[in-house]
């Protein structure tokens, strides 16, 4: 399997606090990578590392095989490297289709022409569309983001993230803030993504990790205190111990 994504003795303080310690890990096609671990232990300021939003203070990351540990957010995701927008900070008026339209628009270096000229690119909105189909959003194409449901928002946020073409999705809590109903359409959707595409996921329910994860990574103080498949990290002591509990 080709390697995609490759993070090596990555290291971070703020100031006196060392919040990411010799963390390594790689991620490959195909891969579903769940990084979990206790509240405040690093793995927001792990992925603000990974995306470009925080610059490491040692270490390197690669992706496929080019380092990109100094690059900007731009440059990682013309990479291959594509996270989760929050849609509020977009244009949440716009309607659905037109949002994935300008994400759509911005990867083909269109953005800054009339946006009436849209309709000129009618390969871009039967892309759009499909898009919106793979979500199940369909009906809700004319729907302005705003007006979704909270769940429906993030499944936007997801369509938005892979108009973008990446090789590596980072996908931070996808399930927060989601009421239980919705999960389910969620979790379809997280199961339909791009085979291929490697996926590196935070989050706090392990009813989702543990259904959706081909491996797990687990951070304790900034550092790695286990790595392997749902079974191995079910099973780890100093898992259990640290986070899972015995339940
Ligand atoms: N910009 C910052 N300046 C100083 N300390 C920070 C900063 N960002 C995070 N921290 C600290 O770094 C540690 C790791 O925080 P981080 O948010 O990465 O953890 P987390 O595992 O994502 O937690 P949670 O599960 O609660 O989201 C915490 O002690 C936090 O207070």
């Amino acid at each position: 399997m080709t390697v995609l994504l490759e993070v090596e003795s990555l290291d971070k303080r703020f100031g006196g606090l060392h919040v990411t310690r010799g963390v390594s890990f790689s991620i490959h096609e195909g891969d579903r990578l769940a990084l979990i671990g206790p509240n405040g232990a690093g793995k927001t300021t792990l992925v603000n590392q990974v995306s470009g939003v925080l610059a490491p203070d040692g270490g390197q990351i690669r992706l496929r095989g080019e380092d990109v540990t100094t690059r900007s957010q731009a440059q990682r995701v013309r990479a291959g490297l594509a996270r989760t927008f929050q849609i509020t900070t977009l244009a949440p008026h716009f309607p659905v289709q037109r949002q994935v339209e300008l994400a759509l628009f911005e990867r083909e270096g269109l953005t800054g022409r009339a946006w009436r000229s849209i309709d000129a690119y009618p390969a871009l909105q039967d892309e759009a569309g499909a898009l919106l189909a793979r979500f199940g959003l369909r009906e809700q194409a004319a729907t302005p983001t705003e007006r979704l449901a909270y769940g429906e928002q993030r499944l936007v946020e997801m369509a938005l993230a892979l108009a973008l073409r990446p090789r590596v999705l980072l996908l931070d809590e996808p399930m927060a803030g989601v009421p239980k109903g919705d999960g389910t359409r969620l979790l379809a959707a997280l199961d339909a993504l791009p085979r291929e595409l490697g996926v590196l996921i935070i989050e706090h329910d392990m009813d989702l990790v543990f259904r959706f994860a081909t491996r797990i990574l687990v951070l304790a103080e900034g550092a790695v205190l286990a790595e392997g498949t749902p079974e191995d990290i079910r099973r780890d002591p100093k898992v259990r111990a640290a986070y899972l509990g015995n339940s």
